[in-house]
């Protein structure tokens, strides 16, 4: 007999807060969690690292299918091992984001890593992160909330999180990046990011952390007590 398990999921741009905002759902309800960002890191990883063009459909789909990656929870910390090797500081770079942007765009590649990230829900419940958590891969998911940010205060809150890893980086830079990967994760022909026609849309351009975390707790709390 299967359990069902329930599904929140947390899409929106890049930078907006959506892995903030679901490590604490997830900690808070100690329910499973997906960050779906990372498989696509991951695969644009293994496509650079065995010389894969990243551009090739028919390349990238059995790397896709037949991804060796462990994802080892170490505390807050997440260790990311692809093919034996730790990659994880490799898979936060932006230039890695850029890469994963450019995988994430080709249709058969999806589809190659839709049963992986579906895999991902368990009981008592999974907090999923992505661009298309509500619209593609978790359709029937309890609760959706799609979180969006000006690209000019998720430029600033990127340059601030990379500057506190000690690394120096330039605002203009930022927010031309952030730009071209909105434009092309908006703009691809599948699964494009755009919110749920059942979303909650939280603009967190002026709000703390905490203040977006409690939004989407009372809309939860309220969501879940209605099923
Ligand atoms: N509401 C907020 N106000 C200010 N800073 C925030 C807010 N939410 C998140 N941050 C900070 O912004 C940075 C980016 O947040 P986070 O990594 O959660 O974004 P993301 O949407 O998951 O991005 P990506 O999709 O690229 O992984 C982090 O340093 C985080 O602490
Ligand atoms: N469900 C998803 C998640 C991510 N992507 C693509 O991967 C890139 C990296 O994602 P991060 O959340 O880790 O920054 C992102 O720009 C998307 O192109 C996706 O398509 N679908």
């Amino acid at each position: 007999m299967s359990t069902h398990a329930p599904v929140i999921t947390v899409d929106g741009p890049s930078g907006a807060g959506k892995g903030t905002l679901c490590m604490l759902l997830a900690e808070k309800l100690g329910w499973k969690l997906l960050d779906s960002g990372a498989i696509y890191r991951v695969l644009a990883l293994a496509a650079i690292h065995h010389g894969v063009d990243l551009e090739s459909e028919d390349a990238l789909v059995p790397l896709a299918a037949h991804l060796d990656v462990e994802f080892i929870a170490e505390g807050e910390l997440v260790k990311v091992i692809l093919e034996g090797e730790d990659v994880s500081g490799e898979l936060r770079k932006e230039e890695t984001g850029m890469a994963a942007s450019k995988v994430a765009a080709l249709p058969r590649v999806r589809e190659a890593l839709l049963r992986r990230q579906r895999a991902f829900s368990e009981a008592p419940g999974l907090v999923a992160d992505g661009r298309d958590m509500g619209t593609v891969v978790f359709p029937q998911a309890e609760v959706k909330i799609f979180l969006d940010a000006s690209a000019e205060e998720r430029a600033e809150r990127r340059m601030k999180q990379l500057q506190q890893k000690g690394l120096d980086v330039n605002f203009d830079h930022l927010l031309k990046e952030i730009q071209e990967r909105d434009h092309r994760d908006r703009n691809r022909a599948v699964a494009p990011l755009r919110p749920a026609a059942d979303a909650l849309v939280l603009d967190s351009t002026e709000m703390s952390i905490e203040q977006v975390t409690e939004q989407a707790l009372a809309y939860i709390e309220q969501k879940l007590s209605a099923e």
